[in-house]
């Protein structure tokens, strides 16, 4: 069966959701794992053929070790406490080519910038196959709650992808 993997950075737990969601979604059609990216395998599984990573935009992009600092200061404890989806990035490798990757953010409504438009390049970059937009899903304030119907919304995106890329393949 075709598999997905989504790989997520949260800090308070709403990329989280989000990402859970568009799991659900993608799961009508793939088995689907999802993992925080600080758990998630350096070298993606060689029959991945899909990949949706996501991540909560800091300062306009991903975050940086400075950036997920400043988050400590809204809450002590946070989800993504080690490595984030920039540093992933910048060394997860995948074993064949054709892989379809995907991305996704959130933040804050009509603030500029955008986490899942920094991933989309890097995933580029790493040469997976880039064919669907990124995606950005809204919280009230900083720390949260998602807007209502965002994992709604994350979910049938989910379903989407899912079905254009079974359509494609
Ligand atoms: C240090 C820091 C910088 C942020 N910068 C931005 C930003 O540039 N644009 C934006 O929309 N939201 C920004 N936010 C809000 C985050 O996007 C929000 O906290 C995040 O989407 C919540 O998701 P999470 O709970 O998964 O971390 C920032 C938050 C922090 C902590």
């Amino acid at each position: 069966m075709a598999r997905a993997l989504v790989v997520y950075e949260s800090m308070f737990g709403n990329a989280k959701l989000i990402a859970e969601a568009i799991a659900r979604g993608l799961s009508i059609w793939r088995s689907t794992d999802v993992l925080e990216v600080g758990v998630a395998p350096d070298v993606l599984p060689s029959d991945l053929d899909l990949l949706v990573v996501g991540a909560p935009t800091h300062a306009f992009g991903l975050s940086r070790p400075g950036t997920r600092k400043a988050a400590t200061q809204y809450q002590e404890q946070v989800l993504s406490s080690g490595r984030g989806m920039r540093e992933w990035l910048a060394v997860v490798a995948q074993e064949r080519v054709g892989v379809e990757a995907v991305a996704f953010d959130t933040g804050i409504r009509f603030a500029p910038g955008s986490a899942a438009r920094v991933a989309t390049l890097a995933l580029r970059k790493l040469r997976f196959e880039v064919r669907y937009q990124p995606k950005s899903f809204d919280v009230v304030t900083a720390i949260g709650p998602l807007l209502d119907g965002e994992a709604e919304r994350a979910e049938e995106w989910g379903r989407a992808i899912a079905e254009a890329s079974f359509a494609h393949n």
